[in-house]
């Protein structure tokens, strides 16, 4: 199998990549039922799966699951997910066969080897569907040209798929269909009708394509999503313990920090964010992130570069060859690392007070979502998506870092996400080491304008707010964030 991206013309790569829509609500009034009475099986219940699935049958989709043979003989976690939450579960041999629509939601690794076992068994003119088109566009599987091939995927973790479509919302969600295999015209139909099914059309749908979402959504997850907030976790707190500050205050500051600032992003964007400083604290931490952007910007690109040119698929699967070496290693290193192993302490840490106290992680935060905005769109990536893949999702990933440090981020997102996080975060640390060395607590762990007067100048002040409030980012995420919250009042 070739990287199918490869194999295109410069000029279906542009297509494919510039591929991006925001579909109006009025083209979901259909609801589901493009696959009301379909037999929809998903193979795989972890993360998306069981997520996906609980949301689907809710919308009145008839949900089963199909496991591979010993995760039902041993009534592994996936058995227990899916049999706990009343669904049927079968092998691949009692399932698929009948399946109108087969729903592959395991880890990326298994896809060719799940899409060679199931595909044959599959019926004639059926339906086979990805959340994450890496096995399609890195890999270049070949789907039987009967079939009918279709991406729905969700721009956040799958507890959030659950939890938003639980308040009678949703998340927004990318849909495609694969331009090799549509024989029957009615891709696009099904990718609506199952972005119902999730509630995705109540926060917004991209019609996009499966090689957009995959290089729009490994850029995201390696650089501002994951590691960029592992980076910042492991030397914010190693900084502030060098210099004297309590571990435990250091520790709680950090879990919770990226979950409250990041908060800001969702009502308001980086302005907002920027915004909760005091005016002196406002324009250092500009200053920091104009320095942070300079410094990794190159890695960013780099990042960007390998992800299109399929340097990055192809080292990783060199490691799914070697057993996950290099992911199982990286994954046990972060586990050792002090701030993962510093319990958060027992201190009141109030909403302000992570601003006020954490300008370095304000700058990072800002840095890292437009660097990765910027080597996204200036690809050939869409505003909206590369919106979605840096600004959107952040305070979801913030979310788990909240709930159980890096080990939970790094256990929710997908295999895929965690190998590219811990990549990012080797190169990025040893590259931030002579910025960080100047740092002090007055930045990170203490309030920046403390004792001091509030005075700036007002120049500089309304040069920073203009830098900050023009960005593309913000205009694009502006006018996304108002229709979702159009859409959150029309429920
Ligand atoms: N994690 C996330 O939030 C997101 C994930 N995605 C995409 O969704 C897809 C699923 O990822 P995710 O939910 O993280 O996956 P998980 O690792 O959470 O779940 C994988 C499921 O697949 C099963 N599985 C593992 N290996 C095999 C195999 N060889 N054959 C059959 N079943 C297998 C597992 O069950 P068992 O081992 O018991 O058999 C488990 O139920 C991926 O394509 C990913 O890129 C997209 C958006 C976000
Ligand atoms: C950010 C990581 C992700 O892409 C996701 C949750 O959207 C993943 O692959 O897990
Ligand atoms: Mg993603
Ligand atoms: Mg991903």
């Amino acid at each position: 199998m070739a990287n199918y991206f490869n194999t295109l013309s410069l000029r279906d790569q542009l297509t494919q990549l510039g591929k991006c829509r925001f579909m109006n609500s009025s083209e979901f009034t259909d609801g589901v039922d493009e696959l009301k009475g379909k037999k929809i099986v998903i193979v795989g219940c972890g993360a998306q799966g069981l997520n996906q699935g609980l949301n689907m049958r809710d919308s009145g989709l008839d949900i089963s699951y199909t496991l591979r043979e010993a995760a039902i003989k041993e009534e592994r976690q996936s058995y227990k997910n899916a049999t706990g939450n009343g669904f049927a579960v079968g092998t691949y041999e009692e399932l698929v066969p009948n399946a109108d629509v087969v729903i592959n939601l395991t880890p990326d690794k298994q896809h060719t080897q799940v899409v060679n076992t199931v595909m044959p068994l599959m019926k004639k003119g059926a339906t086979l569907s990805y959340s994450h088109g890496f096995n399609i566009v890195e890999e270049g599987m070949q789907v039987r040209e009967d079939l009918t091939v279709i991406m729905v995927a969700p721009k956040c973790p799958g507890s959030e798929v659950r939890e938003e479509y639980k308040r009678g919302f949703g998340v927004p969600t990318l849909i495609a269909v694969h331009p090799e295999n549509d024989p029957q015209g009615h891709g696009l139909a099904q990718a609506k009708a199952y972005a119902v099914g999730t509630g995705g059309d109540r926060a917004g749908v991209l019609e996009s394509s499966f090689v957009a979402e995959v290089k729009s959504d490994l850029m995201g997850e390696q650089t501002i999503l994951c590691g960029l907030l592992q980076t910042g976790s492991i030397l914010c707190f190693d900084k502030m313990v060098a210099k004297g500050i309590d571990a435990g205050y250091a520790s709680k500051l950090i879990q919770y920090g990226w979950e409250t600032i990041t908060e800001g992003l969702k009502y308001g964007g980086i302005t907002n964010m920027m915004d909760r400083l005091s005016n002196p604290s406002k324009i250092k931490a500009f200053e920091l992130s104009e320095e942070l952007k300079d410094i990794m910007r190159p890695l960013f690109q780099k990042h960007m570069d390998d992800i299109i040119g399929g340097h990055f698929s192809k080292t990783m699967m060199e490691d799914w060859g070697n057993d996950d070496k290099n992911l199982l290693s990286w994954r046990a290193a972060t586990g050792e690392t002090a701030f993962e192993k510093t319990p958060a302490g027992d201190v009141e840490i109030s909403e302000q007070e992570f601003y006020d106290n954490g300008v370095l992680m304000v700058a990072m935060v800002r840095a890292g979502v437009e660097l990765a905005f910027e080597a996204m769109t200036s690809s050939g990536i869409i505003e909206e998506s590369a919106y979605y893949e840096s600004l959107h999702e952040t305070p979801l990933i913030a979310n788990t870092i909240a709930r159980k440090k890096l080990f939970e981020m790094n256990r929710v997102i997908s295999d895929t996400a965690e190998y590219g996080c811990y990549l990012f975060d080797h190169a990025c640390k040893p590259l931030l080491g002579d910025f960080m060395k100047n740092v002090d607590t007055d930045v990170i762990g203490k309030a920046f304008d403390q004792g001091k007067n509030n005075g700036v100048d007002n120049a500089k002040l309304i040069e920073v707010n203009a830098a900050l409030r023009n960005h593309p980012i913000e205009v694009v995420g502006a006018r996304l964030r108002a229709s979702m919250t159009a859409m959150k009042r029309v429920i």
